[in-house]
């Protein structure tokens, strides 16, 4: 089968999109997994299928690089940016994902994703766990340069409670006007250049930590930088946005 393509990128998490407003399109594992190879194929950390849907401006279908499916907030930043480019919305849209419904925006270039309501933070003696579309696990570190990100995110990952269902782990430095974050990401296995459930888990965190209200957050990842926004009430954050960039890379066929 020849199969039509589009490449984004999302502050460097990147991922294949593709337009299934037909719903033609049932990728197994295999299949994913070989439109992600990155020597063998296009290359990337997730496949992403644009959908009609009968109640909203379309469906987001997510799937990680290793063909497992949860939710990922630059990938719907990248689908705001396609379904734009697609001509599905103008300004503002609708869109479902496995988790749910979101609202999403295009304003100068930026990409906005409000995400699902939180009112669960795990708070543990030196982490905090927060599912935000899709689990984090939270520690904080002096110094994130050093990391053997590989090493100490596998001892999370592939411990007792979590090597079932596998979790993201996210490693944060407090800086004086922000945050810098440092993801490994299940379903990848890897680390990847950013996660924007993870950068929303860590502002929701460090907003448990330092007792805020509401507050943008400012952070950096290893692929540009993302914002935060939330309020709060109690231990329940609602108007959560994810804001960034979102950008086209090339687009191609390939045989499958
Ligand atoms: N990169 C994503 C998260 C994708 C899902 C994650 N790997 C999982 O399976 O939990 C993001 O930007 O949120």
């Amino acid at each position: 089968m020849q199969l039509k393509f589009y490449k984004y990128q999302g502050t460097g998490n990147d991922f294949v999109m593709i337009d299934d407003r037909e719903n033609r399109h049932h990728l197994s594992a295999q299949q994913i997994q070989q439109l992600c190879n990155r020597r063998f194929g296009i290359g990337a950390d997730g496949v992403i299928l644009i959908r009609n849907h009968e109640k909203m401006d379309f469906e987001m279908v997510y799937y990680n690089s290793d063909g497992s499916q949860s939710f990922c907030g630059n990938g719907s930043r990248c689908a705001l940016a396609f379904a734009e480019f697609l001509g599905i919305y103008e300004h503002q849209a609708n869109f479902v994902a496995i988790d749910g419904e979101h609202t999403g925006k295009s304003e100068n270039q930026l990409y906005y994703t409000k995400m699902g309501d939180v009112s669960d933070v795990e708070i543990g003696k030196d982490y905090m766990f927060i599912n935000t579309g899709s689990p984090h696990y939270i520690i904080w570190k002096e110094d994130l340069s050093a990391l053997n990100i590989i090493n100490e995110a596998h001892s999370i990952r592939y411990n007792e409670r979590f090597k079932a269902k596998g979790t993201n782990v996210n490693f944060v430095k407090e800086l004086p006007e922000g945050v810098q974050v440092r993801t490994y990401e299940r379903g990848v296995e890897d680390e990847t250049l950013s996660c924007g459930t993870g950068v929303t888990a860590v502002t929701l965190a460090q907003a448990v930590k330092h007792n805020w209200k509401d507050s943008v957050l400012k952070i950096k990842v290893e692929g540009g930088e993302l914002n935060v926004s939330f309020e709060r009430e109690g231990n329940f954050f609602k108007n959560i946005w994810l804001i960034g960039p979102a950008e086209f890379v090339f687009e191609g066929t390939i045989n499958l």
